[in-house]
């Protein structure tokens, strides 16, 4: 399976609307590919909570319109990123959108861990309640965003029911790019999966991005790094090796599940 992972650049003096167009551009650019996967929260940007209200839209809003029509373009499997969703209810919700090849909207995903403490999005955004598995062409991916990187058990729900691929979007800080690089590695061997973390490039809202997408394979190893700037990051996966990394270092087994809940 070729996976490739746009690290988009987010610039305050590019507006939603060409983001969102040039975006789509980027995707149709992947025909090949199997999987295409874009950042956290990049027709906004995951830091610039105070357009979040305005920037808000549908499930089936302009961003689903543009990237389900890029998918079916590219004939793709599309983890689109996120996007500031505003339920039917009005609330609000950092969602994530995966599009089959034929543009249907596969699975949603709303993050569970939001980021923030008593600020920005963890303030004005509701949490999600459901960890998220999709079924990809003989294998499954488990649904993951940013700040939820740092909570293992999370990703181990998301092995227990069957991912192989954690398909991470974010938009993390350069400032603990460490971190990032550390904690993607981390999820990728404790659970034995390929990890598909992909971060967004530039400065905005005053935060600097990391960059630094990166694909693990299920030991450890590093596959691919992007840079700090824009970039498309393309690296073949092969479900096998999930499973004999699985079978020939089987730690999955002994698992003791239930020892996170108090
Ligand atoms: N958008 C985010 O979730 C940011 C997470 C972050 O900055 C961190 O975990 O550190």
């Amino acid at each position: 399976m070729r996976a490739s992972l746009l690290q988009i650049g987010v610039d305050p003096s590019e507006s939603v609307n060409s983001r969102r167009a040039r975006v789509a551009s980027l995707v149709r650019e992947q025909t090949g590919s199997d999987l295409v996967v874009l950042p956290e929260l990049w027709p906004v940007g995951a830091f610039a909570s105070d357009l979040f209200a305005t920037e808000a839209e549908p499930l089936t809003g302009p961003t689903h319109d543009a990237m389900a029509a890029a998918a079916r373009d590219a004939g793709v499997w599309l983890h689109a990123g996120s996007v500031i969703e505003r339920s039917d209810d009005g609330a609000l919700y950092n969602t994530a959108l995966v599009f089959s090849p034929d543009g249907r909207l596969a699975a949603t995903y709303r993050k569970i861990h939001r980021f923030g403490f008593d600020q920005g999005e963890a303030v004005l955004l509701g949490a999600g309640d459901r960890p998220v598995t999709v079924g990809l062409p003989g294998t499954t991916a488990g649904l993951a965003t940013c700040y939820d990187l740092r909570f293992p058990e999370l990703f181990r729900q998301l092995t227990a029911a069957g991912a192989e691929l954690l398909v991470v979007p974010a938009g993390w800080p350069a400032r603990r790019r460490a971190h990032w690089s550390l904690l993607a590695r981390a999820r990728a061997v404790e659970n034995q999966c390929y990890v598909l973390a992909c971060g967004t490039a530039g400065t905005y809202a005053g935060v600097q991005q990391a960059g630094h997408s990166v694909v693990v394979d299920p030991w450890g190893e590093v596959l691919a790094e992007a840079g700090p700037d824009e970039e498309v990051l393309t690296v073949d996966v092969d479900p096998a090796t999930v499973t004999r990394t699985r079978a020939d270092f089987p730690v999955l087994r002994d698992r003791v599940l239930g020892l996170d809940r108090p």
